[in-house]
């Protein structure tokens, strides 16, 4: 009995592992020593990244460091994959809302961290580090939003874009500094920024490296809604009330529809069409097909 039980739990950590690599961009072949960046990171602490799972299986994940502008320090890195991994395995989950605390969004990562690992080698496992949380968190079968309130700046803006949509409240600003820092984006926010906005307008946005608001950022398709209130939790209601239009409904239903869109956004078409089939499978004849097909609802 305890042998099974020891043997189920082995299969399912080796299962969930194979998973996240499978999510992942780097591994060992890339030179990435996820073991060393961690235990660097561990050492620059403070804030924290907070997960709320609600009943109408929208998941509200919180940058909570206000005294920084929300600005990410290494142990905040290091929670951000923690609930990228329990989102993963949220198996309810429909939706994601991605906010700061304190009406503001987040400014990046914290100078005192960028400091003290402006060597190569922390900078690379750094850059891949983030850019495997954030690949996986882009990549979780949940329709995700970015609630910017306040300032997103340098790897904050970044952030946004890891999201399938990003509302901004009125007087917010996403704003990709990172030319003023001598850097470009590293978390993947330039390669995802050009999938978002076209070339063009992402040259303009990182050589400008300007403030952008609600209003210039729905002219670029940069942001997709411009909510009404700055302020704290009417903003969190409405972006819940915003998402709630694509997110009710059956989860197998919602997280297969991401999941499509997924394999849409980042696969070559012949790939795509053929996970498009597979994940088709897995809803056609299933229960809510079936009681959708006992309703015979009209679509008028
Ligand atoms: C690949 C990733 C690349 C990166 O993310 S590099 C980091 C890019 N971000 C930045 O350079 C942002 C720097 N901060 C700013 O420009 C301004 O603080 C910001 C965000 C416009 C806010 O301005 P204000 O509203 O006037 O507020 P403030 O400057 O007084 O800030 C309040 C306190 O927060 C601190 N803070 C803000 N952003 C920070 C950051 N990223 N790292 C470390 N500390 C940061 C700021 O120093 C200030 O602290 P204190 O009150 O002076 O002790």
């Amino acid at each position: 009995m305890a042998l099974a039980l020891w043997k189920n739990l082995l299969q399912t950590t080796k299962k969930r592992i194979l998973q996240q690599r499978r999510l992942s961009l780097y591994n060992g072949a890339h030179g990435y020593e996820e073991e060393l960046i961690k235990k660097k990171l561990q050492q620059f602490s403070g804030g924290s990244v907070n997960l709320s799972k609600e009943d109408n299986g929208i998941g509200i994940l919180t940058l909570n460091n206000p005294k920084l502008m929300n600005a990410f320090t290494g142990t905040m890195m290091i929670e951000l994959q923690e609930r990228v991994t329990e989102l993963e395995n949220w198996k309810d989950g429909k939706g994601l809302i991605v906010h700061g605390a304190g009406n503001t969004f987040c400014s990046g990562s914290d100078l005192n961290v960028v400091k003290e690992i402006s060597n190569s080698q922390d900078g690379m496992n750094m850059c891949m580090f983030m850019q495997n949380t954030l690949t996986r968190l882009m990549r979780l079968p949940l329709i995700s939003v970015a609630l910017v309130q306040g300032k997103a700046f340098g790897g904050g803006a970044e952030l946004t874009t890891a999201c399938d949509f990003r509302l901004m409240t009125p007087g917010s600003e996403i704003r990709f500094v990172h030319k003023h820092m001598g850097l470009v984006p590293g978390w993947g926010g330039a390669a995802r920024l050009v999938r978002i906005v076209g070339g063009g307008a992402a040259l303009q946005l990182l050589g400008g490296a300007a403030g952008v608001g609600p209003e210039r950022a729905l002219g670029l398709r940069l942001a997709d809604h411009a909510l009404p209130n700055a302020d704290d939790s009417a903003a969190l209601g409405e972006a819940r009330a915003w998402l709630t239009q694509y997110t009710d409904g059956p989860a197998a239903v919602i997280r297969a529809l991401k999941k499509v869109v997924t394999a849409g956004r980042e696969l070559p078409l012949e790939a795509a069409l053929r996970t498009e089939k597979d994940i088709f499978g897995t809803v056609w004849g299933g229960p809510d097909n079936l009681q959708a097909l006992v309703r015979r609802p009209k679509h008028r």
